[in-house]
């Protein structure tokens, strides 16, 4: 994942989640559609090629790989590994597994912030797509951070000014607007991106859990958020470790394991199967050592 940062408390306070919508009702149309994706990355100074790593070189180790002429020494992460699903309308979709598992890069391939290795995304007729992190500057103010991410968002700069207040507003970072990100609490920078994020009242939500972050009164106002999203037939993406939550907002659930989509479907029995899964893997370490 782009960002980890410890100070950041992931977990969202059950008590202050809407209740889950489970798919009583018959589904709305398919928003989006994941075809056998493959997602591969290419890392720089491996020592054999071709192998796979499961951690990311630091750029300095890249950079220091490059310096000492491992130009042509590659090996590839094969994160994503043809996985497919389609999404609909009014679903609130979560993305469980275990670090490293590939769901970040399958989040991102479907935003289409990174291109498929193989396979393809078709998305409904008018995506607009929140994950603004990826265009987000630390070095600039937040104010033209807000700029950058409405513009990204598909709003026009008349309507990114319109809305600015609202968007400090939400954010509750006051004067902070006029200072770079990289002064930012790691919270105030998380509610920044929310506020960002869920500007355009998008109809796909994709939220990776640094967004899911904040004190108990921005959990409500972001809930409230992704509620008035999902009830306006959006669909929502939404990656997390806390099972509880995921358990609690979303209507499906995706497991995705290596890379591979494990299990598809019921919040309550993917879950359990996953836990499991958790469970016995722990235990099969815990006897080996
Ligand atoms: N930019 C990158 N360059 C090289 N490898 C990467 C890159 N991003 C992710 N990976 C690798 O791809 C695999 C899947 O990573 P990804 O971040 O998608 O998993 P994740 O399930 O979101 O993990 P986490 O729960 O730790 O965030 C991992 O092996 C990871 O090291």
């Amino acid at each position: 994942m782009a960002e980890s940062d410890p100070e950041i408390d992931f977990e969202f306070d059950p008590e202050d989640l809407p209740e889950k919508h489970h798919g009583s009702g018959p589904l709305g149309p398919p928003s989006l559609i994941v075809d056998n994706v493959h997602v591969k990355y290419r890392v720089f100074g491996a020592k054999k090629a071709g192998a796979v790593t499961n951690g990311k070189p630091s750029l300095y180790n890249r950079l220091r790989w490059r310096a000492q002429g491992h130009v042509g020494a590659t090996s590839e992460v094969h994160a994503v590994r043809g996985v497919s699903f389609v999404a609909h309308q009014g679903e609130a979709i979560g993305i469980v597994g275990t670090n490293g598992s590939g769901k970040s890069s399958l989040l991102r391939a479907a935003a289409g912030l990174i291109p498929p290795a193989e396979g393809a995304v078709y998305v409904g007729a008018e995506p607009s797509l929140l994950g603004v992190n990826a265009v987000l500057m630390r070095q600039l103010t937040g104010e033209r951070n807000i700029m950058i991410g409405g513009l990204a968002l598909g709003l026009s700069m008349k309507e990114v000014r319109e809305r600015f207040d609202e968007i400090v507003d939400f954010a509750d970072i006051g004067d902070f607007v006029y200072l770079p990100m990289k002064t930012y609490s790691s919270g105030m920078a998380a509610r920044l991106r929310f506020a960002i994020s869920s500007v355009a009242t998008p109809d796909i939500l994709m939220i990776d859990e640094a967004l899911a972050t904040g004190d108990a009164d921005f959990k409500q106002r972001s809930n409230a958020k992704i509620e008035e999203i999902r009830e306006h037939a959006g669909t929502i993406f939404l990656v997390s470790h806390s099972l509880e939550t995921v358990r609690r907002m979303c209507s499906r659930v995706l497991w995705m394991d290596q890379g591979r989509l494990v299990q598809d479907g019921d919040p309550e029995e993917v879950t359990d199967a996953y836990r499991e899964h958790v469970r016995s893997r722990r235990g099969k370490k815990g006897k080996k050592g």
